[in-house]
């Protein structure tokens, strides 16, 4: 495919809604419509909302990445068994809310990522997923 390539970013003025708008400019028909038919909580987060959310994820242990618009968090278990049922568990959670963490596990380790790469930054899907996953982890 030649002509000219370039991605969008969302940056803290320009949410990826108004974003993919105007991608959708430069896209062929067919994708133009399936960008504007994302569901809305796959949207980014408004700098506003955006900020309560991650506030109060940060008093439970998630972290910003520093490099995208995502969050972190590491969580401990007693055993790889725990662990790896809690994996199961948010697995389930994942494909019921068709939303899936980046994560790494290592014996009873789990390293979680989460952000919307529909939309390249921080949705309500995020917020939501962190706290099945803050709620889950409790009660391994
Ligand atoms: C085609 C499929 O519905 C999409 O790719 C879903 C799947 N799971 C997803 N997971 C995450 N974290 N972000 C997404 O944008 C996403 N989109």
């Amino acid at each position: 495919m030649s002509g000219l390539m370039f991605s969008l970013r969302p940056s803290s003025s320009w949410p990826c809604s108004r974003l993919l708008k105007l991608g959708s400019l430069f896209l062929p028909p067919l994708s133009r419509s399936s960008a504007t038919k994302m569901s809305p909580d796959s949207h980014w987060l408004s700098p506003a909302d955006r900020d309560q959310h991650v506030t109060e994820l940060r008093a439970a242990g998630w972290m910003e990445v520093e490099d995208r618009d995502a969050i972190f968090k590491e969580l401990h278990f007693k055993t790889f068994n725990q662990a790896f049922g809690f994996m199961s568990r948010v697995a389930l959670q994942a494909e019921k809310m068709n939303h899936h963490p980046e994560w790494f596990n290592v014996y009873n380790k789990v390293q979680i990522t989460l952000t919307t790469h529909d939309c390249g930054g921080l949705s309500k899907r995020d917020i939501k997923m962190a706290k099945f996953i803050d709620k889950i982890s409790l009660s391994m």
